[in-house]
């Protein structure tokens, strides 16, 4: 079973407009709105791998209980803490060149109470065969050690972790040893205090700082330019596949999807690549957060390369 925890989830309203004005009057079109939040979208994005997962977290407000109904109405296994407030809507607005500006509100406050009955929770659901998704950014009033803590207490009960995470929460969870993570460029730079590598083998050189005992499989995605896989198998690099693109939002979720289902399903690193280009990929050509359909991702596999550069 795959448990993806949201700490932070969202209302995503995704718009298009012409050109972005800052500090001027922008009149969107084509707004839509998607239950989202990253391990939401994992979530999502597992359904229609044909994967069932268990989604918690937490909501708050009406907005939260559009989320819960949302996962009710796609079928998604949930339960969440509820916390008082309103979960947050983020708005993603695309200009004419498919540049993607992000506006994420802060979210509802949370106590350490919530979070403790959100670990009992987690614990109730996962088992030392699980994999738990931690991803994306935490409500006000949760410390950025939090992933960290948690990462060592799943640990002690066998349970494997996978982290997406950016900033101090990224630093301090990495402290832990998270089975595996998926960092983007940005956030690999940012963690390691240096500016965005611009080779293929610096970004390697990087990345593989990350592999240990413990931390077993590192992705870094690219945006545009594709994907690194590191792991004590062989380290690849995927080129981006041609799509035509509609909204990138909601592709790195598609690719932590993919690497956990790649992971429960012992997938070698080749295999696990393919699944993780081809399913990102594919969430670039719907629009908003949707992920894409099955038939989609599998055409997508066919035109995924592998480069080795190692192993
Ligand atoms: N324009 C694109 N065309 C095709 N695939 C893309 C595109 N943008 C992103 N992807 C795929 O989605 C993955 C994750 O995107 P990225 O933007 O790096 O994630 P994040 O949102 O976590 O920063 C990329 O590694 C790539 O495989
Ligand atoms: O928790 P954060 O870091 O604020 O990010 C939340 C946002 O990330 C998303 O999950 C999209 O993430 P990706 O584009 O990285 O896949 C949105 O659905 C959501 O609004």
């Amino acid at each position: 079973m795959i448990v993806t925890v949201t700490f932070n989830p969202a209302i995503d309203k995704t718009a298009l407009v012409d050109t972005l004005v800052v500090g001027g009057l922008n009149r969107l079109r084509d707004v839509r709105q998607d239950a989202g939040g990253k391990g939401v979208n994992v979530s999502k994005t597992l359904l229609a791998l044909g994967s069932n997962s268990f989604a918690t977290g937490f909501l708050a407000g009406s907005s939260g209980r559009v989320i819960e109904d949302s996962l009710d109405h796609l079928g998604i296994e949930n339960e969440f803490v509820w916390v008082e407030g309103n979960t947050r809507t983020n708005l993603k607005v695309l200009n004419a060149k498919m540049e993607l500006t992000e506006l994420n509100e802060p979210g509802p406050y949370v106590e350490m109470e919530d979070v403790q009955a959100l670990v009992e929770l987690i614990k109730k659901k996962a088992d030392p065969s699980s994999y738990v998704v931690l991803s994306g950014n935490v409500s006000p009033g949760v410390e950025n050690k939090i992933y960290k803590e948690m990462i060592a207490s799943l640990r002690e009960s066998g349970i494997r972790v996978l982290l997406d995470a950016d900033g101090e929460l990224f630093k301090e969870g990495i402290q832990a040893k998270p089975y595996a993570i998926k960092p983007n460029r940005f956030e690999l730079a940012q963690y390691f205090g240096v500016r965005e590598p611009e080779s293929l083998e610096d970004t390697v050189m990087l990345g593989e700082k990350l592999l240990n005992d413990q931390t077993r499989l590192v992705v870094i995605s690219m945006g545009g330019e594709g994907a690194l896989f590191l792991s004590e198998e062989a380290f690849l690099y995927c080129p981006v596949l041609p799509i035509d693109l509609k909204s990138s939002v909601g592709a790195g979720d598609a690719m932590v999807a993919a690497m956990a289902l790649g992971l429960e399903n012992k997938l070698s690193l080749e295999e696990l690549a393919i699944l993780c280009m081809a399913t990102s990929a594919g969430a670039c050509t719907t629009e908003g957060t949707q992920p894409a359909r099955l038939e989609v991702i599998e055409d997508l596999k066919d035109l995924v390369q592998i480069e080795r550069m190692r192993g």
